[in-house]
Order: C-alpha cells, then sequence, then structure tokens
C-alpha cells in the first residue's frame, strides 16, 4: 500500500505517458463511481453520452473493458457498446467480442443459497426503511445509503444471520451496500488477469490499466501490481494499492480524451 500521487499532475502525466509509449494499453474499467457518479438510487446511475462516446471511440482503438460488481446484463444495458468487453457480478460472469465467454462455475454451486438468501432478507429487512435489495445473477446487492444511520446495524445484523445459516456465501463491502456472493476465491483481479490471458495481453508490450474507486477494485489494483497502473478515483480515506489517483468521473472522461488524442498521433 502506497500513497497514489495525482495524475493531473504535469511531471506524474508525464511519467506515465512515457510508461505507456509504444506499448499497448487495455482499459479495465469499474462502472459505479468510475464512469458515472455515485447517485442514491442505483437504478438512475445511467451513463453520459460525452463517457459513452469516449468509451466507443477508445474500443475503436484498443482493448476496453468494464469489471464491474453490477449484473452482466444490467451493466451492458447501462454501456450500450458491442465493442467492449463486460464483466459483471464482481467478475464472476465474463462476455465480450469474439465470442469471449467466462462463467464461473464453482460459483454456481452458491446461485441457490442466494436466492435463498435474497429471500430471507427481503422479508427481513422490508420494515426498514431506504434499504434495498440488488438481485444480480452471482450477487446480491443489500443497499443502505437511504437507510436511517439508526438501522444500519439492524440490517447488518439481518446480513450476518443470513451468512450464519449459508456458509457457503461471503460477504463484501461497498460504498453503502453489503455485497453477498459465492465465497469462492474470485474477485475482479482473477477476471482481469483471466481477461489479458484470453485476449493474448499477458506479455511485456502491454501495459493494462485499471481505473476504479471502490473497496473490490483493490483486487484488481493489486493483480496489476509491477504489471500495470492502477489508477483510484475520488476522495482518498484510506490506503489503496493504486499507483495515481485523479478527483472524480469528470477526470476520468479528461483522462481518456488525452489517451484518444495520443491513440491518434
Ligand atoms: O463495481 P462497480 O461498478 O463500482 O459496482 C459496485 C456497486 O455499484 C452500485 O452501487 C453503488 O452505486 C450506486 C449508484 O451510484 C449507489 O446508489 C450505491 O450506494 C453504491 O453502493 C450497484 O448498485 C451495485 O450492484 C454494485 O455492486
Amino acid at each position: 500500500m502506497h500513497s497514489p500521487r495525482d495524475l493531473f499532475e504535469p511531471a506524474v502525466r508525464d511519467e506515465l505517458y512515457t510508461r505507456m509509449e509504444g506499448r499497448t494499453t487495455p482499459l479495465f474499467l469499474d462502472y459505479d463511481g468510475t464512469l458515472t457518479p455515485i447517485v442514491d438510487n442505483p437504478a438512475d446511475a445511467q451513463l453520459d453520452p460525452a463517457m459513452r462516446q469516449a468509451l466507443e471511440a477508445l474500443a475503436a482503438r484498443q482493448t476496453v473493458a468494464l469489471v464491474s460488481g453490477r449484473d452482466l446484463q444490467a451493466l451492458q444495458r447501462f454501456v450500450g457498446l458491442d465493442s467492449v468487453y463486460y464483466a459483471g457480478s464482481h467478475g464472476f460472469e465474463i462476455v465480450g467480442p469474439g465470442g469471449v465467454h467466462r462463467c464461473n462455475e464453482e460459483a454456481e454451486a452458491g446461485l441457490e443459497a442466494l436466492a435463498a438468501a435474497a429471500e430471507a432478507l427481503d422479508t427481513a429487512l422490508a420494515e426498514v426503511e431506504g434499504t434495498l435489495l440488488e438481485r444480480k445473477r452471482f450477487a446480491l446487492a443489500v443497499h443502505y445509503r437511504n437507510t436511517p444511520e439508526d438501522q444500519v446495524a439492524a440490517v447488518r445484523a439481518a446480513v450476518d444471520e443470513v451468512l450464519e445459516r449459508h456458509p457457503g456465501l461471503r460477504c463484501g463491502p461497498g460504498k453503502c451496500v453489503f455485497e453477498l456472493q459465492p465465497d469462492v476465491a474470485w474477485d475482479k483481479g482473477r477476471a482481469v488477469l483471466w481477461l489479458l490471458e484470453a485476449l493474448s495481453l499477458n506479455n511485456g508490450d502491454t501495459l493494462p490499466i485499471y481505473i476504479g474507486d471502490d473497496w473490490t477494485d483493490e483486487h484488481a489494483f493489486r493483480a496489476l501490481e509491477g504489471r500495470g497502473v492502477g489508477i483510484f478515483v475520488g476522495d482518498l480515506d484510506r490506503a489503496t494499492a493504486a499507483d495515481y489517483r485523479v478527483a472524480d468521473v469528470d477526470a476520468v472522461r479528461q483522462f481518456f480524451e488525452q489517451m484518444l488524442k495520443g491513440l491518434e498521433r
């Protein structure tokens, strides 16, 4: 863990561009908080047309992959581009151009427990104001962004009770969310490494770049340590394995625009 440097400081930016020069730079991108600002209702996190345009232009020139906690289909709907790779449910399900496909078989064994957990939490949290369950194929997000602070402990207690009954599930951290998933050895970092292999990009001519804002993105930052670049988005209120940081979603788009200028040269 180290302190990521501000990517918009000229010397830092020049250093990164020097590292990128003459190399293939596949982009691996988180969705919420990275491509779209965090909003109160997950359904409202629509992709801005300017961001979509930038992604499309980049994907016409190089590999672009979305690596998100969102359900695969929801992510595809939000982004709406055929030219990018999608890793949904924190990387448990991957699809992309050229028939790329991977579904974590081990995690499939946990689907029954996940369905039972969703049913139990639906009942247990029915009366807790502002709590929202978001069902995904390989995960269940228990959102508490709009839950009164003094009731968050009750939400956590309900989640813990369900986890006790279903030892095949685990709970991961997030932004005002408890994420239940099958407890198997898979995460965004492994998904990124799998994609690099599948796309024959696991070599010295490639500098993979991962951009993310959340706890789950740390797996990817760590997976790329010493072989790629990690860029953290947002205010830094904790340790991160990312090398660089940018302020917000707008800064991510500016970085894309700078990359595009470089690629067009
Ligand atoms: O890996 P990501 O693409 O960053 O997805 C992580 C989770 O993002 C979403 O929840 C978060 O964003 C919401 C919209 O801004 C916000 O309301 C919520 O509080 C955040 O936790 C998404 O709904 C989850 O399914 C993703 O796992």
